[in-house]
């Protein structure tokens, strides 16, 4: 339709001049991402139409509004003026979804805007917004009323002005005095910072293409870059998680109803507890603008937490500078500190963030349900805890339900939202669009030890100890974990972390410390295999990073470099000559298939259970929350590109290995799965008898 309209225009002396808007209000989102993988339209080439737009004679505007990305801002910059509504977003998001501007925007756009901002904008697929845009020069002009009138105004001042200059294809790209320096430098930026992930690379070399080539050839190397990354496997991961993402939004109750959020404009929301978590949340609270009182036990701890926040919302501020939205939090009526449980009476919505210990938030439960109003929301920030058992100290269990935040929790997107027997549909509405206020994906999930995403953790975790049991080393399965793509793996994971959290959990399990039975095996507990490796570091003080002793040392308590210790390597090697464990050479396949496959079995489990309701919800869960490699799209996909039926033969052959370890015994869905021929990952709920019961 463009293409016919502006030969239309071209050929029609009457118009003078062009203009291209959206509708609604919206410029452009760009490609339909599911076009990428039909294919009906992937023939379709909108490089040509772009440059059919540039070589017109006529001059042609655009008015941006709303959003101008991808292909919609490649459009944009085919145009010869831009005028764009200061409240409009710009971007070239393909990066993020495995794909790079493949309709000449990386040729154009450094041209425009100079090699560092283009290289930045493309490789790391920002949105910025229209101020920004002007100042770098990618628009002519911002306006705060009627886009549509001001570029039409504008195309009629430029009728029979030269177009030669607004032809960006004709311009050349602009100099830096130390280009091949700058280049080099950003391309180790990015390799260091992609991790795998092929698309930032290709985005780099084809912005690089236009500092070294003509124009005309800069295109055709875009294109063939674009060619490798669609069909690389690592765009359909990240179109899949773009869908996971926004499929996990749609949640419905027992009966199949989806039910609208509740919109709340202005709650006021206290956060109890001001430890780590809680200065997370009422720093994300503030930015998504909610009014939040802050309330702890005593003044000594309130102070303390007061001035984290003050320090991370400082930091957040300056972050924002600049920008539309601002930061309201010396403000009383927006944020306010206090030891006052008086004040509970008029919250809407309570977030309890006390440390994880059942008595201690029953108590607190008990104390919200008589003094908050009846509408009151009342949630619990755990990653493990029973929120039925929270719920029972309680006179509204309806209104109870959990919110694990994943710290840092200002930053962290993911917030798992947990129902219990008796939570509303409509508290699970509200909590969900809490989640959505603060930028957050909320992902609804069912009540169990762990939830999805710590229950999935554990058997990775637990088989990374148990390699280093059987001749591993800490630095060694790290490392195979973080070539597959995570940021850290798990050591390094659980030295930031810190041990004494799993160390407290398992002496309140029964597993370790004074509640073990007497006379218990040292590596056996319930009949199964358990290693004591982490409980020994912790009973010698090796807390992690805290303590600059963990799995690895530190320059000092506190430090953040990880040093492989040979410390560590002596106490394994004497603690396999105690427990008379051979130690053997345990290659990288090995290591991955282990610790990878016993996560996604669990996976498997959980989604039989109906505690999720379908391997997105893992997926997104483990994407936003525990550093999966977005380009290997969550694990349930990454099992799917496997193939089932080879995650089930190594976890068969591990699990006959290692018959004390139930972890790794194959679960009886993904079994199924397997027996009715690799189904496809979008087909296996419909393989469960009984569906997302529990949703
Ligand atoms: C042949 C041409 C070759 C190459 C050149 C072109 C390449 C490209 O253009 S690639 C696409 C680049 N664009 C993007 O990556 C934008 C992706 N979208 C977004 O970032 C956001 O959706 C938004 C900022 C545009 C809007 O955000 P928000 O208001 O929060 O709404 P949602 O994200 O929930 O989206 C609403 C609804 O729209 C669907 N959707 C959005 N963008 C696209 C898209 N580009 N293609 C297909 N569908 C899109 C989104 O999935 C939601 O629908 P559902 O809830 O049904 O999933």
């Amino acid at each position: 339709a463009l293409e016919d309209g502006l030969k239309k225009a071209d050929a029609d002396p009457s118009v003078k001049a062009v203009m291209i808007c959206g509708e609604n209000g919206k410029f452009s989102a760009g490609a339909d991402i599911r076009g990428f993988s039909s294919p009906k339209t992937l023939g379709v080439a909108l490089g040509p139409i772009v440059s059919l737009i540039e070589s017109s004679e006529k001059p042609v505007v655009a008015a941006i509004e709303g959003v101008a990305l991808g292909g919609g801002l490649e459009v944009a910059l085919g145009c010869h003026y831009r005028v764009a509504h200061a409240k409009a977003r710009m971007g070239l998001p393909e990066v993020t979804i495995g794909l790079l501007p493949g309709a000449e925007g990386t040729q154009r756009l450094p041209r425009l805007i100079g090699v560092p901002a283009a290289l930045d904008m493309i490789t790391t697929g920002k949105h910025i917004p229209a101020t920004e845009a002007l100042k770098l020069g990618l628009v002519d002009e911002i306006v705060e009323e009627n886009t549509i009138e001001a570029a039409i105004r504008l195309a009629n001042k430029v009728i029979g002005q030269p177009l030669g200059p607004r032809r960006l294809s004709l311009k050349p790209v602009p100099k830096l005095p130390n280009m091949e320096a700058f280049l080099q430098e950003a391309q180790v930026k990015v390799k260091r910072q992609a991790r795998g992930f092929l698309a930032p690379e290709l985005c780099f070399q084809a912005v690089q293409a236009a500092t070294q080539r003509p124009f005309a050839e800069g295109v055709r190397r875009e294109r063939e870059l674009f060619q490798v990354l669609l069909s690389s496997g690592q765009a359909q991961a990240l179109q899949y998680a773009f869908f996971a993402e926004r499929a996990v939004h749609r949640w419905a109750t027992p009966g199949g109803i989806n039910l609208l959020f509740i919109i709340f404009d202005s709650i006021l929301l206290l956060s109890l507890g001001l430890g780590t978590m809680g200065q997370g949340i009422v720093t994300s609270l503030v930015k998504a603008n909610i009014p939040v009182v802050a309330l702890e036990q005593n003044l000594e701890y309130l102070n303390k937490g007061r001035k984290a926040v003050m320090v991370l919302l400082e930091r957040e501020a300056k972050k924002m500078e600049g920008g539309a939205q601002k930061l309201d939090f010396h403000n009383p009526a927006r944020l306010q500190f206090t030891v006052d449980f008086n004040l509970l009476h008029d919250v809407d919505l309570v977030i309890e963030a006390v440390f994880e210990n059942m008595a201690l938030k029953k108590e607190i439960f008990h104390k919200l349900s008589n003094i908050c109003k009846p509408g009151a929301l009342l949630c619990t920030n755990t990653s493990a805890l029973d929120i039925d058992e929270i719920a029972s100290a309680t006179s509204r269990p309806q209104q109870v339900i959990g919110t694990h935040f994943f710290s840092p929790a200002h930053v962290m997107r993911l917030l798992e939202i947990i129902y219990g027997r008796h939570t509303s549909p409509s508290a699970i509405a509200t909590a969900m669009q809490l989640a959505k206020d603060m930028k957050k994906v909320g992902v609804v999930v069912g009540n169990c030890f762990g939830f999805v995403g710590n229950r999935m953790m554990f058997p990775y975790v637990e088989q990374a100890v148990f390699l280093l049991e059987e001749g591993s080393r800490p630095e060694a399965v790290d490392q195979v974990l973080e070539d597959f793509g995570f940021k850290i793996g798990p050591f390094r994971m659980s030295d930031l972390a810190g041990l004494d959290v799993g160390w407290r959990s398992r002496k309140g399990q029964g597993l370790t410390g004074p509640s073990l039975p007497a006379g218990s095996s040292a590596r056996q507990r319930r009949g199964q295999r358990y290693s004591p490796l982490p409980d020994l570091l912790c009973e010698r003080g090796r807390f992690g990073q805290k303590t600059g002793k963990g799995w690895y040392q530190y320059e000092r308590a506190g430090g953040r470099t990880a040093t492989p210790d040979p410390w560590i390597h002596g106490f394994l090697s004497q603690y396999r000559d105690t427990h008379r464990i051979e130690t053997r050479y345990i290659d990288q396949e090995e290591i991955l298939e282990r610790c990878l496959f016993s996560l996604i079995n669990e996976g498997f489990a959980i989604l039989a259970e109906g505690i999720a309701s379908g391997p997105e919800h893992l997926d997104v869960i483990y994407l936003n929350g525990y550093g999966w490699p977005k380009h290997r799209g969550g694990p349930m996909f990454y099992a799917s590109t496997v193939g089932l039926p080879r995650v089930l033969a190594k976890l068969q052959k591990y699990s006959e290995a290692h018959p004390d370890v139930p972890k790794l015994r194959p679960s009886a869905f993904l079994k199924k799965l397997v027996a009715v021929g690799n189904a496809p990952l979008k087909e296996w709920m419909s393989y469960l008898s009984r569906q997302s019961p529990k949703l």
